[in-house]
């Protein structure tokens, strides 16, 4: 498998993405500059990847430069130092809430080492280090998790009657690259192959940023995973053909609100439509760290706009040119000089259009009301593997 975060007793590296499938470049870390940097211009993507990355690249400041360049002392210090680090690291990206949901528990966990008796820089420094190192390891256990109760659950509510495999359909990236390991909605896909249930898997390109083309597609056929790329505009042709027997549609999140409306990758909530017409099940894999009881429903969720220039151009390597030291890259205009852009990064799937949500306790469904019982996801504990 890929591995897009690589960390070792405060030295972070993360797979270059934006240089991906053509060059698997590692860049170092060392600071939650770094790390805010890597986030918003995405060499490191997908909520879960950002989220680590964003608390990792902070533990190894903490490690390697200390408390704001000093070895850390005083308890209060330390303690607004860390503080603002994490409020900073939140600009970065505002969508997904596994960055805010981070932020928020490793923050609790220095507030209250500093407000124990006798409590120094050192001791918060080491617990928030020890968190942050904790966070990656529980998210690889998480997604294995998402992958096997996905798995299971699409074999017996969306495999078509006697077969014993489905074909199914994802968006954007949410595999290995996206997360510490294995993915969300790609573990599903990982889980099934791993199972021999799996037909084929579906991947598309995911414009404007092609995470599909460039990176699902990459993880795919690293790990020997039978799929084919279509274009975004080819779903609806892929679900009403028959011999392409899609059974399933599984996406991933950056933010289930409580009454399910999903916060995911442009292009989810038309996938959404097109299920619910082909009778085809949607399904969204999330770990616990992406659902926001928070926030009612998708109204409230901000979508993240990014540049014009990711619509009107597209970036490849360059042919026959000399690649000592490295690929060069060319940025090359495609649309019309002068046009309007709308750019928006993630769309709103309503609740009403998902028929579940994978997590590593479970898969929820909605209940006799028609609605999602987020809530109850919190109340249960995961299941072993
Ligand atoms: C496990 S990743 C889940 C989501 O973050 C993923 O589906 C997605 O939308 C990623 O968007 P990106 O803009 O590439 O960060």
């Amino acid at each position: 498998m890929l591995q897009a975060i690589k960390y070792s007793q405060g030295h972070l590296e993360i797979l270059d993405q934006l240089q991906l499938p053509f060059v698997e470049k590692y860049i170092p870390i060392r600071s939650a500059e770094d790390g805010w940097h890597a986030i918003k211009d995405m060499k490191v993507r997908g909520a879960p990847a950002i989220a680590i990355v964003a608390m990792l690249a902070l533990a190894s400041e903490l490690q390697s430069l200390g408390v704001d360049g000093k070895t850390p002392e005083a308890a209060e210090e330390t303690r607004a130092y860390i503080v603002k680090q994490l409020e900073y690291l939140l600009t970065s990206r505002p969508t997904a809430v596994n960055l805010s949901d981070a932020a928020r528990k490793l923050g609790s966990v220095v507030e209250t080492r500093a407000n124990q008796p006798g409590a120094n820089g050192h001791d918060i420094v080491k617990v928030f280090i020890q968190a942050a190192e904790e966070m990656m390891v529980k998210d690889l256990d998480d997604n294995q998790k998402i992958g096997h109760n996905g798995a299971e659950w699409i074999m017996a509510n969306a495999a078509r009657p006697g077969a014993s495999s489905v074909a199914v359909l994802t968006h954007c990236n949410t595999g290995s690259l996206a997360t510490s390991g294995y993915g969300t909605a790609l573990g599903v896909v990982r889980s099934l192959a791993s199972k021999s249930t799996l037909r084929h898997a579906y991947c598309t390109e995911t414009r404007p940023y092609n995470q599909g083309s460039r990176l699902t597609a990459f993880e795919m056929v690293h790990d020997k995973i039978p799929a084919t790329l279509i274009t975004d505009s080819m779903a609806a042709a892929l679900l009403a053909d028959p011999s392409a027997g899609v059974s399933a549609i599984v996406v991933g999140a950056d933010r289930v609100a409580a009454n399910g409306d999903t916060a995911n990758k442009i292009g989810t909530y038309g996938l959404a439509v097109l299920a619910k017409h082909h009778g085809v099940k949607f399904l969204v894999a999330a770990p616990l760290t992406t659902i926001d009881l928070a926030t009612k429903s998708g109204n409230d969720i901000i979508i993240e706009q990014r540049a014009a220039s990711e619509v009107t151009s597209i970036k490849g390597p360059r042919e026959g040119a000399d690649t000592v030291g490295g690929v060069v890259f060319d940025t090359v205009r495609i649309a019309a000089p002068g046009i309007n852009v709308w750019n928006p990064a993630f769309d709103i799937t309503p609740s009403a259009l998902i028929d579940g949500v994978i997590t590593e306790v479970g898969v929820v469904e909605k209940g006799p009301d028609g609605q999602f019982d987020m809530d109850g996801l919190f109340k249960v504990s995961a299941p072993p593997v």
